[in-house]
């Protein structure tokens, strides 16, 4: 596995949620960490079927337009009574000609597990798929997951995207009613972090 040595890092997101949980995973490593978004990166179609299809899509774009080493992040909510939907569509759920919703996509979830008329607890997983790619080309891999269950009402103003309608396993709260520091301990992102801190960090 490459080793991680050079002094910037582009984390390859347009999500202002997962970029605050990154760097603060990230904060120990003393790397200057820098978003596509700072850099005036394009958002590049995610037009894969998996996630870590959408991350290397995500990284090497990054890697490629700016010359450095780059991070993405391609995660999502996976169902078991929903056969793993939205899974890779997480996002799009969320998506309106507004702009992005997440509320109604919290709605949809939940409106999708009535009509199948899911037994409980309505078991789902957040899937994090993390790809560090270089500028030449090379890169890796890394998966985190967090089981748990759907939800419902929505409960907490935390975090970001679906986190009021996840609670995951061993805890009463969801994401959303945990404060950041707890989240980034237990999360999807904090596993597949800690096997990219193993691997490229140390
Ligand atoms: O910890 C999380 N807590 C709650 N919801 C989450 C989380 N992690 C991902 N999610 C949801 C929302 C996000 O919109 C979608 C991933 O879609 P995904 O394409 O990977 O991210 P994105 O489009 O928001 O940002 P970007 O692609 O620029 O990194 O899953
Ligand atoms: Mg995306």
């Amino acid at each position: 596995m490459r080793k991680f040595r050079e002094p910037k890092l582009v984390i390859a997101t347009h999500n202002r949620g997962k970029l605050e949980e990154i760097s603060a995973l990230l904060g120990p490593f003393g790397v200057e960490l820098v978003s596509a978004g700072e850099l005036g990166l394009p958002e590049p179609a995610e037009t894969e079927t998996t996630f870590v299809g959408n991350a290397r899509i995500k990284a090497h774009a990054a890697a490629q337009a700016s010359g450095l080493p780059a991070l993405a992040d391609d995660s999502g909510i996976s169902v078991d009574a929903l056969n793993g939907a939205p899974g890779v569509y997480t996002a799009d759920w969320a998506e309106t000609p507004q702009g992005r919703d997440f509320e109604l996509a919290m709605q949809r979830t939940w409106t999708e597990l009535e009509r199948v008329d899911a037994p409980y607890p309505r078991t789902a997983a957040f899937n994090c798929t993390l790809v560090l790619a270089w500028p030449d080309g090379h890169d890796e891999v890394f998966v985190g997951r967090m089981p748990g269950q759907v939800v419902w009402p929505m409960r907490g103003t935390e975090g970001h995207g679906y986190d009021p309608i996840f609670q995951p396993d061993g805890y009463d709260l969801t994401f959303a009613e945990m404060n950041r520091w707890e989240k980034n301990r237990i999360s999807h992102r904090a596993d597949a972090f800690r096997k990219l801190v193993d691997g490229c960090f140390t």
